[in-house]
């Protein structure tokens, strides 16, 4: 299940996000937000964060203007690595080596045709693991308070 996420800048896009889910029969919940009308984009981060840390879903995607701010309120959330990408390589890395559980994009950034390509590669291609597994476990401590 993967938990979608938007404010108003984003909302074209997540529906956009949405459609292509269905045309590949890939389950979503849809935290809003559901129209164009201006809302904040922390609320939404947060939903879907919390939506990911707890299980309820797998992976998250979330789209503001930027697909910053929406990310910075999304990592506040313990347990969420969300990754801000416009490009096609960080989607992927960001899999491979962070192990990141949400993709942030900004809809004022990146086109829809390149966002779907970003989906694809985030939502298909599984953590390396290994080294990388070493260097994640230091963002539980910091969560902590220990480092
Ligand atoms: O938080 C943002 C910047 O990182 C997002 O891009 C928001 O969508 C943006 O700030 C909203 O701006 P608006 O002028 O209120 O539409």
């Amino acid at each position: 299940m993967i938990a979608l996420g938007s404010d108003h800048a984003g909302f074209p896009l997540k529906e956009e996000i949405r459609a292509y889910l269905d045309s590949k029969g890939i389950a979503y919940k849809d935290y809003g937000t559901y129209s164009c009308d201006s809302v904040n984009y922390a609320l939404f981060g947060a939903k879907v964060g919390k939506a990911v840390a707890v299980g309820e879903c797998e992976k998250g995607i979330l789209c503001c203007g930027t697909g910053i701010g929406i990310s910075i309120a999304a990592n506040k959330v313990p347990g969420v690595r969300a990754a801000c990408c416009s490009d096609y390589f960080s989607a992927k890395y960001t899999r491979l080596h962070n192990d990141a559980n949400i993709l942030c994009m900004g809809a004022r950034v990146v086109g829809a045709g390149l966002a779907l390509e970003l989906v694809d590669v985030f939502l298909n291609t599984a953590f390396e693991g290994g080294r990388h597994a070493d260097r994640i476990a230091v963002f539980e401590q910091i969560e902590k308070g220990e480092l």
